[in-house]
């Protein structure tokens, strides 16, 4: 190795950018060089958001399980014949949407299965559904993937998708189905999703066209340290491009209920370690990215604390339900009180505030 370990954390805090390579070295540190690491994530995380801890009050409707991708590592997604499937209409996801303005929400998170029967006119549908009795929310819907179905299914390209949704009223964009932006690992874990091309490409259509978006990877089931490091690449180059991130949202992978952990196809999950590396390798290498996020939901409250301290700066959402961590085997992913969220800022010496989607303060 040309450096120290301790000399390329140095040069990082000089602005040193790091290299694919240096990403993979960082990921495979076993020893106590993984607190080293923590440390200079953190330092970074103060010098450029500060001691604020952030948080966005928002709730997840889930409108369908029914999923025509079931992908390996979801244990929510369902056959549309599965006697679990559920499928909420018009009248339902209305009131869903109701319950969430009366909590004071700034963001409805629309988050469901790619139902095999939805068109585009589905999707707008449930988008203008939601605008009508939420005016004023952010509706953060649609993944690249949900993007390219609708497309699909009903003959017209991706940019005109965004733009329907868009005047349906979506605000921002889930930067989900990223999940291993590495195609032989696709072929693993999500087979039925589109390919790694194709979500960068829509990606950046959404960005161009002013919609927003967060940047996802679903890590700790069949992915190497270095399919990790391609994917915070891409996410880097894309940020280059159009600066077009809100945030990165590592998701932690919920194992229990899986098909691909009961085949024997996967481990179960990131340990320890490895969540704390992913927090304060993202804030290292992604040196064009804001806000790192720590998803409470899928690493628990108390790893969530140790994150902040490793270079995160957000708790994510209030979310309410969240059926994808409860059905893959997650525990207390419902729901988190700001007054709980407070607690763990308060106790590292930090200030909780609460966002919106874009991260003005309210
Ligand atoms: C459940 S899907 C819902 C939206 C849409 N169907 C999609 O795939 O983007 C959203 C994201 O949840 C994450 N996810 C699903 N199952 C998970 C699990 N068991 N553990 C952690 N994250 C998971 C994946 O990153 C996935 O892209
Ligand atoms: N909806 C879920 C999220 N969302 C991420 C944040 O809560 C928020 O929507 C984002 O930061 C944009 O403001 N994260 C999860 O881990 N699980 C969810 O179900
Ligand atoms: N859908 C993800 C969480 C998520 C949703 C929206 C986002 O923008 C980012 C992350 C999950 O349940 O695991
Ligand atoms: S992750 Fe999304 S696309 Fe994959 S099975 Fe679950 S709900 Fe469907």
């Amino acid at each position: 190795m040309p450096h120290s370990l301790h000399d390329l954390l140095d040069d990082v805090l000089a602005g040193h950018r790091l290299t694919e390579e240096e990403a993979v070295r960082l990921f495979s540190t076993r020893d106590r060089d993984v607190l080293a690491i923590a440390a200079a994530a953190d330092e970074l995380r103060e010098e450029k958001v500060g001691d604020r801890v952030t948080y966005v009050r928002n709730q997840n409707i889930h409108v369908t399980n029914v999923c025509k991708n079931l992908c390996g590592f979801c244990g929510f997604g369902r056959r549309v014949d599965d006697p679990e499937a559920f499928c909420d209409d018009i009248a339902t996801v209305q009131e869903k949407a109701r319950i969430a303005v009366s909590r004071d929400v700034t963001e409805i998170c629309l988050l469901s299965g790619v139902h095999p029967d939805y068109t585009l006119d589905s999707y707008v549908d449930l988008i203008s559904c939601v605008r009508e009795v939420a005016p004023g929310v952010d509706i953060h819907t649609a993944s690249p993937d949900e993007i390219a179905w609708a497309s699909e299914r009903s003959g017209v390209s991706t940019v005109e998708v965004i733009e329907r949704f868009r005047e349906a009223g979506l605000g921002t964009l889930q930067g989900t189905a990223a999940e291993i932006l590495v195609d032989d690992v696709r072929q693993v874990i999500c087979p039925n999703k589109c390919d790694t091309q194709t979500w960068v490409r829509i990606i950046k259509e959404a960005h161009r066209m002013g919609i927003r978006s967060t940047a996802t990877i679903m890590y700790g089931s069949c992915e190497s340290e270095a399919d990790r490091a391609r994917h915070l690449a891409i996410l880097r180059d894309i940020q280059d491009e159009t600066g077009g991130f809100t945030e990165f949202v590592p998701l932690s992978f919920i194992y229990q209920k899986t098909p691909l952990y009961r085949a024997g196809r996967a481990p179960p999950g990131a340990t320890g370690r490895e969540d704390i590396l992913m927090v304060a390798v993202a804030r290292l290498f992604l040196d064009n990215f804001d806000h790192i996020q720590v998803s409470w939901g899928k690493v628990g409250t108390k790893m969530a604390e140790m994150a902040l301290l490793a270079g995160a700066d957000d708790l994510g959402g209030t979310m309410f339900c969240d059926d994808v961590s409860v059905d893959a085997g997650g525990e207390g992913a419902d729901y988190l009180d700001p007054a709980d969220m407070q607690r763990l800022a308060e106790d590292i010496g930090r200030t909780l505030r609460q966002r919106t989607t874009t991260y003005e303060l309210v």
